[in-house]
Protein backbone atom coordinates (compact mmCIF):
# COMPACT_ATOMS: atom_id res chain seq x y z
CA UNK A 1 0.00 0.00 0.00
CA UNK A 2 1.50 3.85 -0.77
CA UNK A 3 1.61 5.48 2.12
CA UNK A 4 1.35 9.27 1.35
CA UNK A 5 3.72 11.63 2.58
CA UNK A 6 2.68 14.31 5.51
CA UNK A 7 3.44 17.10 3.39
CA UNK A 8 2.56 18.46 -0.28
CA UNK A 9 4.35 20.36 -2.93
CA UNK A 10 3.63 23.92 -3.48
CA UNK A 11 2.40 24.21 0.06
CA UNK A 12 3.35 26.22 3.23
CA UNK A 13 3.80 24.82 6.50
CA UNK A 14 5.29 26.73 10.00
CA UNK A 15 8.37 24.55 11.64
CA UNK A 16 11.26 24.61 13.62
CA UNK A 17 14.73 23.48 12.43
CA UNK A 18 16.26 20.80 14.24
CA UNK A 19 19.43 20.05 13.26
CA UNK A 20 21.94 20.58 10.13
CA UNK A 21 22.63 17.36 7.30
CA UNK A 22 26.29 16.77 6.58
CA UNK A 23 25.80 19.37 3.61
CA UNK A 24 24.56 22.28 5.36
CA UNK A 25 20.71 21.85 5.10
CA UNK A 26 18.26 22.97 8.21
CA UNK A 27 16.28 19.56 8.70
CA UNK A 28 12.81 20.29 9.78
CA UNK A 29 10.46 17.14 10.34
CA UNK A 30 6.47 16.86 10.26
CA UNK A 31 4.95 13.76 11.33
CA UNK A 32 8.51 12.35 11.54
CA UNK A 33 8.57 13.51 7.43
CA UNK A 34 11.99 15.15 6.93
CA UNK A 35 12.05 18.80 5.06
CA UNK A 36 15.69 19.81 4.18
CA UNK A 37 16.21 23.57 3.86
CA UNK A 38 18.64 25.73 2.50
CA UNK A 39 19.94 28.28 4.64
CA UNK A 40 17.64 27.64 7.86
CA UNK A 41 19.77 27.01 10.91
CA UNK A 42 19.13 24.78 13.70
CA UNK A 43 17.02 26.68 16.33
CA UNK A 44 14.79 28.50 13.85
CA UNK A 45 11.65 28.86 13.43
CA UNK A 46 10.50 29.73 9.71
CA UNK A 47 7.49 28.70 7.05
CA UNK A 48 8.59 26.57 4.59
CA UNK A 49 7.19 26.36 1.15
CA UNK A 50 8.04 21.99 0.28
CA UNK A 51 9.73 22.23 -3.43
CA UNK A 52 9.61 18.59 -4.03
CA UNK A 53 8.09 15.31 -2.05
CA UNK A 54 10.30 12.17 -2.37
CA UNK A 55 9.28 9.02 -0.91
CA UNK A 56 11.16 9.20 2.41
CA UNK A 57 11.97 12.81 2.42
CA UNK A 58 11.23 16.43 1.16
CA UNK A 59 13.00 19.81 -0.19
CA UNK A 60 11.84 23.22 0.64
CA UNK A 61 12.45 26.76 0.72
CA UNK A 62 12.38 29.48 3.43
CA UNK A 63 9.54 31.71 2.72
CA UNK A 64 9.61 33.47 6.29
CA UNK A 65 11.79 33.68 9.17
CA UNK A 66 9.50 33.57 11.97
CA UNK A 67 12.89 33.80 14.30
CA UNK A 68 16.50 33.65 13.79
CA UNK A 69 19.34 31.64 15.37
CA UNK A 70 21.80 33.27 17.82
CA UNK A 71 24.67 31.69 15.55
CA UNK A 72 23.14 33.57 12.38
CA UNK A 73 25.77 35.81 10.22
CA UNK A 74 23.62 38.36 8.24
CA UNK A 75 25.71 38.02 5.10
CA UNK A 76 24.96 39.98 1.57
CA UNK A 77 25.97 37.60 -1.22
CA UNK A 78 23.32 34.80 -1.83
CA UNK A 79 25.42 33.92 -4.55
CA UNK A 80 28.01 32.34 -2.46
CA UNK A 81 24.82 30.03 -1.10
CA UNK A 82 23.47 28.97 -3.82
CA UNK A 83 26.18 28.45 -6.00
CA UNK A 84 27.63 26.20 -2.94
CA UNK A 85 31.07 28.11 -2.84
CA UNK A 86 30.33 29.24 0.50
CA UNK A 87 27.22 26.68 2.21
CA UNK A 88 28.15 27.80 6.03
CA UNK A 89 28.94 31.43 5.36
CA UNK A 90 25.00 32.52 7.25
CA UNK A 91 26.82 30.17 10.51
CA UNK A 92 28.88 32.18 13.32
CA UNK A 93 32.46 30.41 12.22
CA UNK A 94 32.43 29.06 16.26
CA UNK A 95 29.47 26.85 15.23
CA UNK A 96 30.84 25.82 11.80
CA UNK A 97 33.67 24.61 14.04
CA UNK A 98 31.51 22.83 16.10
CA UNK A 99 29.34 21.53 13.66
CA UNK A 100 32.65 19.84 11.87
CA UNK A 101 33.66 18.61 15.98
CA UNK A 102 29.83 16.81 15.64
CA UNK A 103 29.69 15.38 12.22
CA UNK A 104 33.07 12.82 13.27
CA UNK A 105 31.61 12.87 16.85
CA UNK A 106 28.04 11.53 15.96
CA UNK A 107 28.78 9.26 13.27
CA UNK A 108 31.61 7.09 16.07
CA UNK A 109 28.87 7.64 18.48
CA UNK A 110 26.79 4.93 16.33
CA UNK A 111 29.68 2.62 16.69
CA UNK A 112 31.08 0.94 19.41
CA UNK A 113 34.43 2.45 19.42
CA UNK A 114 33.96 4.82 21.94
CA UNK A 115 36.30 7.41 20.35
CA UNK A 116 36.59 11.17 21.51
CA UNK A 117 36.89 13.90 19.01
CA UNK A 118 39.17 17.43 20.20
CA UNK A 119 37.55 20.61 19.31
CA UNK A 120 38.24 21.77 15.63
CA UNK A 121 41.75 23.76 15.05
CA UNK A 122 40.16 26.80 13.14
CA UNK A 123 41.53 30.14 11.22
CA UNK A 124 42.05 33.14 12.53
CA UNK A 125 41.13 34.91 9.05
CA UNK A 126 37.81 32.50 8.15
CA UNK A 127 37.89 33.87 4.70
CA UNK A 128 40.46 34.44 1.72
CA UNK A 129 42.43 31.01 2.15
CA UNK A 130 42.13 29.41 -1.14
CA UNK A 131 45.48 29.06 -3.13
CA UNK A 132 43.39 27.46 -5.67
CA UNK A 133 40.46 28.64 -8.41
CA UNK A 134 38.70 26.44 -10.97
CA UNK A 135 36.21 28.30 -12.44
CA UNK A 136 33.82 27.33 -15.43
CA UNK A 137 33.85 29.59 -18.54
CA UNK A 138 30.25 30.28 -20.50
CA UNK A 139 27.98 32.36 -22.11
CA UNK A 140 25.32 33.75 -20.44
CA UNK A 141 22.84 36.23 -21.61
CA UNK A 142 25.20 36.58 -24.81
CA UNK A 143 27.90 37.63 -22.69
CA UNK A 144 30.81 35.59 -21.73
CA UNK A 145 31.19 35.60 -17.65
CA UNK A 146 33.38 33.49 -14.83
CA UNK A 147 31.95 31.94 -12.11
CA UNK A 148 30.39 29.08 -10.57
CA UNK A 149 27.23 26.96 -10.99
CA UNK A 150 24.15 27.14 -9.15
CA UNK A 151 23.70 23.95 -6.53
CA UNK A 152 22.73 20.63 -8.49
CA UNK A 153 22.36 22.78 -12.05
CA UNK A 154 25.05 23.59 -14.41
CA UNK A 155 24.06 27.15 -14.93
CA UNK A 156 26.62 29.53 -14.46
CA UNK A 157 26.28 32.22 -11.85
CA UNK A 158 28.78 34.78 -12.90
CA UNK A 159 30.62 35.82 -9.61
CA UNK A 160 33.52 38.60 -9.14
CA UNK A 161 34.03 37.88 -5.60
CA UNK A 162 34.22 34.62 -4.21
CA UNK A 163 34.98 34.98 -0.57
CA UNK A 164 37.30 32.42 -0.10
CA UNK A 165 39.84 32.64 -2.39
CA UNK A 166 43.01 34.86 -1.93
CA UNK A 167 41.53 38.57 -3.53
CA UNK A 168 44.90 37.95 -5.41
CA UNK A 169 42.93 35.03 -7.66
CA UNK A 170 39.64 36.89 -8.03
CA UNK A 171 41.55 39.84 -9.85
CA UNK A 172 43.25 37.40 -12.01
CA UNK A 173 40.01 35.45 -12.96
CA UNK A 174 38.23 38.83 -14.07
CA UNK A 175 41.77 40.27 -15.93
CA UNK A 176 41.52 36.86 -17.86
CA UNK A 177 37.44 36.73 -18.66
CA UNK A 178 37.98 40.29 -19.61
CA UNK A 179 40.62 39.63 -22.12
CA UNK A 180 38.90 36.25 -23.14
CA UNK A 181 36.28 39.03 -24.04
CA UNK A 182 37.97 41.04 -25.81
CA UNK A 183 39.77 38.71 -28.00
CA UNK A 184 36.55 37.41 -29.10
CA UNK A 185 37.08 33.54 -27.62
CA UNK A 186 34.44 31.26 -27.39
CA UNK A 187 33.51 29.80 -24.27
CA UNK A 188 32.72 26.30 -24.44
CA UNK A 189 28.97 25.09 -24.77
CA UNK A 190 28.68 21.81 -22.98
CA UNK A 191 25.07 21.18 -24.70
CA UNK A 192 26.91 21.75 -28.02
CA UNK A 193 30.55 20.12 -27.29
CA UNK A 194 31.32 23.32 -28.55
CA UNK A 195 33.36 26.37 -28.09
CA UNK A 196 37.15 26.74 -26.59
CA UNK A 197 37.66 27.90 -23.16
CA UNK A 198 36.09 25.30 -21.00
CA UNK A 199 37.42 26.14 -17.53
CA UNK A 200 40.21 29.02 -15.89
CA UNK A 201 42.84 27.09 -13.26
CA UNK A 202 44.33 29.48 -11.40
CA UNK A 203 46.97 28.86 -8.33
CA UNK A 204 48.92 30.68 -6.16
CA UNK A 205 51.94 30.17 -4.05
CA UNK A 206 50.95 31.66 -0.70
CA UNK A 207 54.69 32.04 0.27
CA UNK A 208 56.55 32.71 -3.23
CA UNK A 209 53.43 34.64 -4.69
CA UNK A 210 54.35 32.84 -7.89
CA UNK A 211 50.87 32.66 -9.97
CA UNK A 212 49.62 30.08 -12.74
CA UNK A 213 47.24 30.98 -14.96
CA UNK A 214 45.96 27.72 -17.00
CA UNK A 215 43.25 27.59 -19.50
CA UNK A 216 41.49 24.12 -19.98
CA UNK A 217 40.45 23.98 -23.79
CA UNK A 218 38.63 21.57 -25.81
CA UNK A 219 40.69 22.60 -28.74
CA UNK A 220 44.33 22.03 -29.41
CA UNK A 221 44.58 25.87 -30.24
CA UNK A 222 43.75 28.69 -28.41
CA UNK A 223 43.18 31.43 -30.36
CA UNK A 224 45.08 35.16 -29.72
CA UNK A 225 47.55 33.24 -27.54
CA UNK A 226 50.79 35.72 -28.01
CA UNK A 227 48.05 38.25 -27.63
CA UNK A 228 46.99 36.86 -24.01
CA UNK A 229 50.17 36.18 -22.75
CA UNK A 230 51.11 39.61 -23.50
CA UNK A 231 48.56 41.34 -21.76
CA UNK A 232 48.53 38.75 -18.79
CA UNK A 233 52.29 39.26 -17.71
CA UNK A 234 51.54 43.23 -18.40
CA UNK A 235 48.83 43.18 -16.12
CA UNK A 236 49.60 40.54 -13.42
CA UNK A 237 53.44 40.66 -12.89
CA UNK A 238 52.90 37.92 -10.48
CA UNK A 239 52.20 35.27 -13.58
CA UNK A 240 55.16 33.05 -13.33
CA UNK A 241 53.28 29.77 -15.66
CA UNK A 242 50.91 30.32 -18.41
CA UNK A 243 49.82 26.40 -19.42
CA UNK A 244 47.08 25.62 -21.72
CA UNK A 245 45.71 22.38 -20.77
CA UNK A 246 43.58 20.48 -23.29
CA UNK A 247 40.34 18.13 -22.22
CA UNK A 248 38.31 17.67 -25.68
CA UNK A 249 36.41 14.42 -23.57
CA UNK A 250 32.85 14.97 -22.97
CA UNK A 251 32.97 14.49 -19.28
CA UNK A 252 32.73 16.58 -16.21
CA UNK A 253 36.19 15.73 -15.10
CA UNK A 254 38.01 19.40 -15.45
CA UNK A 255 41.27 18.68 -16.11
CA UNK A 256 42.72 16.96 -19.73
CA UNK A 257 45.90 15.32 -19.16
CA UNK A 258 47.99 17.23 -22.00
CA UNK A 259 49.58 20.53 -21.10
CA UNK A 260 51.00 23.02 -23.29
CA UNK A 261 53.57 26.06 -21.90
CA UNK A 262 52.73 29.19 -23.09
CA UNK A 263 54.78 31.32 -20.95
CA UNK A 264 57.30 30.72 -18.02
CA UNK A 265 57.21 27.40 -16.37
CA UNK A 266 54.73 24.27 -16.16
CA UNK A 267 55.26 24.59 -12.32
CA UNK A 268 54.86 27.26 -9.49
CA UNK A 269 57.11 26.36 -6.23
CA UNK A 270 55.65 27.50 -2.84
CA UNK A 271 56.73 26.48 0.51
CA UNK A 272 55.39 24.23 3.16
CA UNK A 273 56.74 23.70 6.73
CA UNK A 274 60.23 25.36 5.81
CA UNK A 275 60.26 23.23 2.51
CA UNK A 276 59.99 23.80 -1.06
CA UNK A 277 58.05 22.68 -3.42
CA UNK A 278 56.90 22.40 -7.23
CA UNK A 279 53.26 21.90 -8.48
CA UNK A 280 52.46 21.13 -11.85
CA UNK A 281 48.51 21.88 -13.10
CA UNK A 282 47.46 18.80 -12.47
CA UNK A 283 48.93 17.73 -9.24
CA UNK A 284 46.65 17.95 -6.25
CA UNK A 285 48.46 20.77 -3.30
CA UNK A 286 46.10 21.27 0.01
CA UNK A 287 44.41 24.41 -1.04
CA UNK A 288 44.43 25.89 2.40
CA UNK A 289 48.21 26.65 2.90
CA UNK A 290 47.98 28.08 6.15
CA UNK A 291 45.91 25.13 8.05
CA UNK A 292 47.74 22.39 6.21
CA UNK A 293 51.04 23.75 7.95
CA UNK A 294 49.05 22.97 11.52
CA UNK A 295 47.67 19.42 9.88
CA UNK A 296 50.75 18.75 9.19
CA UNK A 297 52.53 19.38 11.83
CA UNK A 298 49.75 17.68 14.14
CA UNK A 299 50.44 14.33 11.91
CA UNK A 300 54.25 14.73 12.38
CA UNK A 301 54.06 14.94 16.26
CA UNK A 302 52.11 12.47 16.65
CA UNK A 303 54.24 9.87 14.74
CA UNK A 304 56.96 10.86 17.04
CA UNK A 305 59.99 10.01 14.85
CA UNK A 306 63.08 9.41 16.02
CA UNK A 307 65.02 9.05 12.63
CA UNK A 308 65.39 5.43 12.28
CA UNK A 309 61.85 4.98 11.01
CA UNK A 310 60.42 3.20 7.90
CA UNK A 311 57.13 5.17 6.79
CA UNK A 312 55.05 4.82 3.82
CA UNK A 313 53.24 7.83 2.38
CA UNK A 314 50.37 6.35 0.52
CA UNK A 315 47.97 8.76 -1.60
CA UNK A 316 51.08 11.24 -1.42
CA UNK A 317 50.52 13.87 -4.17
CA UNK A 318 53.66 16.14 -4.99
CA UNK A 319 55.38 14.49 -1.88
CA UNK A 320 54.68 17.12 0.83
CA UNK A 321 53.85 14.90 3.93
CA UNK A 322 56.58 12.25 2.59
CA UNK A 323 59.10 15.19 2.48
CA UNK A 324 57.99 16.43 6.16
CA UNK A 325 58.72 13.02 7.17
CA UNK A 326 62.18 12.00 5.51
CA UNK A 327 63.58 15.01 7.63
CA UNK A 328 63.11 13.02 10.61
CA UNK A 329 62.67 9.04 9.41
CA UNK A 330 65.47 6.97 8.06
CA UNK A 331 63.57 5.98 4.89
CA UNK A 332 60.43 7.29 3.36
CA UNK A 333 58.11 5.40 0.33
CA UNK A 334 55.51 7.17 -1.50
CA UNK A 335 52.65 6.09 -3.88
CA UNK A 336 50.32 8.30 -5.91
CA UNK A 337 48.49 7.38 -8.37
CA UNK A 338 48.68 11.13 -11.00
CA UNK A 339 52.42 10.45 -12.70
CA UNK A 340 52.70 14.35 -12.73
CA UNK A 341 52.87 14.33 -9.53
CA UNK A 342 55.22 11.85 -8.65
CA UNK A 343 57.43 13.70 -11.17
CA UNK A 344 56.88 16.88 -9.18
CA UNK A 345 57.50 14.94 -5.43
CA UNK A 346 60.79 13.17 -7.23
CA UNK A 347 62.30 16.98 -8.01
CA UNK A 348 60.63 18.26 -4.90
CA UNK A 349 63.04 15.53 -2.85
CA UNK A 350 66.25 16.77 -4.65
CA UNK A 351 65.72 20.39 -4.52
CA UNK A 352 65.03 19.65 -0.63
CA UNK A 353 68.63 17.65 -0.60
CA UNK A 354 66.44 14.62 0.61
CA UNK A 355 67.85 11.47 -0.83
CA UNK A 356 66.02 8.90 1.89
CA UNK A 357 62.68 8.92 -0.50
CA UNK A 358 61.48 6.15 -2.88
CA UNK A 359 58.18 7.97 -4.88
CA UNK A 360 56.61 5.55 -7.35
CA UNK A 361 53.36 6.21 -9.30
CA UNK A 362 50.29 3.87 -8.95
CA UNK A 363 47.28 2.44 -7.19
CA UNK A 364 47.83 2.73 -3.26
CA UNK A 365 46.23 -0.44 -3.30
CA UNK A 366 48.18 -2.19 -5.95
CA UNK A 367 51.69 -1.00 -4.21
CA UNK A 368 51.00 -1.34 -0.53
CA UNK A 369 50.03 -5.45 -1.79
CA UNK A 370 53.12 -5.43 -3.67
CA UNK A 371 55.27 -3.91 -0.79
CA UNK A 372 53.80 -6.20 1.83
CA UNK A 373 54.69 -9.52 -0.06
CA UNK A 374 58.02 -7.87 -0.66
CA UNK A 375 59.02 -7.80 3.36
CA UNK A 376 58.53 -4.39 3.24
CA UNK A 377 58.14 -3.69 7.67
CA UNK A 378 57.33 0.32 8.07
CA UNK A 379 57.11 1.54 11.33
CA UNK A 380 54.41 3.84 10.19
CA UNK A 381 51.70 4.45 7.47
CA UNK A 382 50.15 7.80 6.35
CA UNK A 383 47.11 7.64 4.75
CA UNK A 384 45.67 10.80 3.03
CA UNK A 385 43.42 9.44 0.57
CA UNK A 386 40.52 10.54 -1.49
CA UNK A 387 36.63 11.35 -0.20
CA UNK A 388 36.05 7.92 -0.95
CA UNK A 389 38.43 6.68 1.93
CA UNK A 390 40.45 3.82 1.69
CA UNK A 391 40.09 0.45 -0.54
CA UNK A 392 39.41 -2.99 2.04
CA UNK A 393 42.63 -4.45 0.44
CA UNK A 394 44.83 -1.45 1.46
CA UNK A 395 43.56 -1.68 5.20
CA UNK A 396 44.29 -5.76 4.96
CA UNK A 397 47.78 -5.00 3.19
CA UNK A 398 48.83 -2.20 5.80
CA UNK A 399 47.75 -4.04 8.99
CA UNK A 400 49.68 -7.32 7.45
CA UNK A 401 52.84 -4.96 7.41
CA UNK A 402 52.20 -4.74 11.21
CA UNK A 403 53.38 -0.57 11.42
CA UNK A 404 53.42 0.66 15.33
CA UNK A 405 51.26 3.46 13.85
CA UNK A 406 48.58 4.47 11.00
CA UNK A 407 48.22 8.43 10.86
CA UNK A 408 44.86 8.66 8.74
CA UNK A 409 44.39 12.41 7.31
CA UNK A 410 40.93 12.34 5.91
CA UNK A 411 38.53 14.61 4.28
CA UNK A 412 35.41 12.46 5.07
CA UNK A 413 34.59 11.55 8.22
CA UNK A 414 31.87 9.07 6.71
CA UNK A 415 34.72 6.98 5.07
CA UNK A 416 37.15 7.77 7.96
CA UNK A 417 34.49 5.58 10.52
CA UNK A 418 34.43 3.14 8.32
CA UNK A 419 37.70 2.61 7.88
CA UNK A 420 38.86 2.95 11.46
CA UNK A 421 36.22 -0.10 12.37
CA UNK A 422 37.67 -1.95 9.76
CA UNK A 423 41.83 -1.23 11.31
CA UNK A 424 39.81 -1.83 14.65
CA UNK A 425 39.25 -6.17 13.63
CA UNK A 426 43.14 -5.81 12.49
CA UNK A 427 43.90 -5.00 15.91
CA UNK A 428 44.33 -1.38 15.56
CA UNK A 429 43.12 1.11 18.17
CA UNK A 430 42.63 4.69 18.35
CA UNK A 431 43.88 5.93 21.80
CA UNK A 432 43.63 9.42 21.42
CA UNK A 433 41.37 11.41 20.57
CA UNK A 434 40.95 12.77 16.80
CA UNK A 435 41.89 16.18 16.01
CA UNK A 436 40.15 17.85 13.33
CA UNK A 437 41.08 21.04 11.60
CA UNK A 438 39.54 23.22 9.53
CA UNK A 439 40.98 23.18 6.58
CA UNK A 440 37.78 24.62 4.16
CA UNK A 441 36.22 27.52 6.55
CA UNK A 442 32.42 28.61 5.35
CA UNK A 443 32.10 24.84 3.60
CA UNK A 444 30.51 21.70 5.01
CA UNK A 445 34.16 19.81 4.22
CA UNK A 446 36.07 18.33 7.24
CA UNK A 447 39.22 17.24 7.72
CA UNK A 448 41.11 15.71 10.61
CA UNK A 449 43.84 13.26 12.00
CA UNK A 450 43.88 10.40 13.24
CA UNK A 451 46.39 7.83 15.07
CA UNK A 452 45.78 3.95 15.02
CA UNK A 453 48.37 2.12 17.27
CA UNK A 454 48.83 -1.89 17.22
CA UNK A 455 47.79 -3.12 20.62
C1 LIG B 1 43.81 14.18 -0.36
S1 LIG B 1 45.06 14.11 -1.59
C2 LIG B 1 46.49 14.03 -0.60
C3 LIG B 1 47.78 14.39 -1.26
C4 LIG B 1 48.96 14.71 -0.34
N1 LIG B 1 49.08 13.80 0.77
C5 LIG B 1 48.88 16.14 0.13
O1 LIG B 1 48.51 16.37 1.28
O2 LIG B 1 49.19 17.04 -0.67
C6 LIG B 1 44.81 12.51 -2.21
C7 LIG B 1 45.78 12.10 -3.30
O3 LIG B 1 45.49 10.74 -3.63
C8 LIG B 1 45.66 10.55 -5.03
N2 LIG B 1 44.92 9.30 -5.34
C9 LIG B 1 43.61 9.13 -5.58
N3 LIG B 1 43.32 7.83 -5.71
C10 LIG B 1 44.48 7.14 -5.54
C11 LIG B 1 44.84 5.75 -5.52
N4 LIG B 1 43.93 4.80 -5.73
N5 LIG B 1 46.12 5.44 -5.28
C12 LIG B 1 47.06 6.38 -5.08
N6 LIG B 1 46.78 7.71 -5.08
C13 LIG B 1 45.52 8.08 -5.30
C14 LIG B 1 45.17 11.84 -5.62
O4 LIG B 1 45.71 12.04 -6.92
C15 LIG B 1 45.69 12.87 -4.60
O5 LIG B 1 46.96 13.33 -4.95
Amino acid sequence: MKIKAPVEKNSTYEVTIEDLTYQGMGVAKIEDFPIFIAEALPGEKVTVKVTKVQKSFSFGRVEKWLSKSADRVETGDKKLTQTGIAPLQHLAYDAQLKFKHDQIQNLLNKTDLNIDVLPTIGMDDPTHYRNKAQVPVRMVNGQLETGFYRQHSHDLVPIEDYYIQDPKIDEAIVVVRDLLRKYHIEPFNEASHTGVVRNLMIRRGYYSNETMICFITRTQKLPMVDELVKEITAQLPEVTSIVQNINQAKTNVIMGKKNKVLFGKETISDKLLGLTFAISPTSFYQVNPVQTEKLYKLAIEQVGLSGKETVIDAYCGIGTISLAMAEHAKQVYGVEIVADAIEDAKVNAQKNHLNNIQFEVGKAEDKMAEWQQAGLKPDVIVVDPPRKGLAASLIESATKMQPKKVVYVSCNPATLVRDVQLFADQGYKVNQPIQPVDQFPQTTHVESVTVLERA
